[in-house]
């Protein structure tokens, strides 16, 4: 079965936000009664967070946690929920093995049968020190993707994003560039670097690419002690934050307005003045000349 073509219809956006924990059947059964409270609330895309059926830092633990997706209990779960509300469901990520010593950060789109339409391999993989000593090496759990993903909702176009990819503004508007109208970013940004980053970054990519961002978040203190920052938000295409939670799990939701892409893009069409330009190496006379400023 196809689905109509909507792009002229407003639709409703709802984001789960979840402090997922140790025990992936918990953490699937809480994604799946917030997303028949969003059905109920009259949602027509649902999207849950990054690493929404496990946060486990212990790589053995995490790798005999989980599945390949063919077999995993939460995916099937969650396929049958967006069958059961007729919705489209965004799972914004799974861990799901991909190799004996292996798994990938993993996000699915599941259309209103049920059906995988897109899936998205994290990209950038968060190996960082922090400031106040929190450290991260996602790599050595997690395989990284290296194709940027859209796909196709009755609205519009969906790219396809996840957390840390938020700082890599090159894939946000290869996205743009394939269409996307909607970014998606499910997430599980730290509380320090939220604090510091999450509403500049999301609004700067929702801004300079003429996007929505819907961005579902992790939020609050996890069963295996990482501290994530929440504020799951919508941003429209202008830049305005126009729905936003707080640290709770919970629902957020917004209408949201494909006119409004069309509106932004159009009011300033900054996609289609870019690329203008090469890099120009420093030339030996320009060098020359900055030795003999240096030295009067
Ligand atoms: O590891 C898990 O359990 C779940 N995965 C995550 O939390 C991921 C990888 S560690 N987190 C981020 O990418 C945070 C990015 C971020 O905070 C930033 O860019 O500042």
């Amino acid at each position: 079965m196809t689905f109509q073509l909507r792009e002229n219809s407003t639709f409703r956006v709802a984001l789960i936000q979840m402090q997922s924990g140790r025990r992936p059947a918990t953490n699937i059964d809480t994604a799946v009664k917030l997303i028949g409270k969003a059905k109920d609330r009259g949602a027509h895309y649902v999207q849950t967070p990054e690493m929404t059926n496990l946060m486990e830092s212990d790589r053995e633990r995490l790798l005999e946690l989980i599945a390949p997706e063919d077999s995993d209990a939460g995916l099937a779960a969650l396929r049958d929920t967006a069958r059961t509300h007729r919705i489209w469901l965004h799972v914004g990520s799974l861990a799901v093995k991909v190799g004996p010593e292996l798994a990938a950060n993993r996000s699915y789109l599941i259309d209103p049968n049920g059906d995988v339409v897109a899936s998205y391999d994290k990209i950038h993989m968060f190996d960082v020190d922090l400031a106040n000593g929190e450290s991260y090496r996602e790599s050595r759990m997690f395989r990284p993707g290296d194709r940027a993903v859209v796909a196709d909702l009755p609205w519009g176009r969906l790219g396809l994003s996840i957390c840390y990819d938020l700082r890599f503004p090159a894939l946000f508007r290869a996205l743009a560039e394939a269409g996307s109208s909607f970014i998606a970013l499910p997430a599980a940004f730290t509380r320090v670097t939220g604090e510091a980053h999450w509403h500049v970054l999301t609004r700067a990519r929702a801004i300079e690419n003429g996007c929505y961002v819907f961005a579902a978040a992790q939020g609050g203190l996890h069963e295996n002690g990482r501290e994530t920052f929440g504020h799951s938000i919508i941003v429209d295409p202008w830049g305005v934050v126009i729905a936003e939670n707080g640290t709770e799990p919970g629902i957020v939701m917004a209408e949201v307005d494909p006119a409004a892409v069309t509106a932004a893009r159009s009011r300033v069409p900054s996609l289609q003045h870019g690329r203008r330009f090469e890099v120009v190496e420093p030339t030996a006379a320009a060098v020359r000349l900055h030795a003999l400023h240096e030295a009067k």
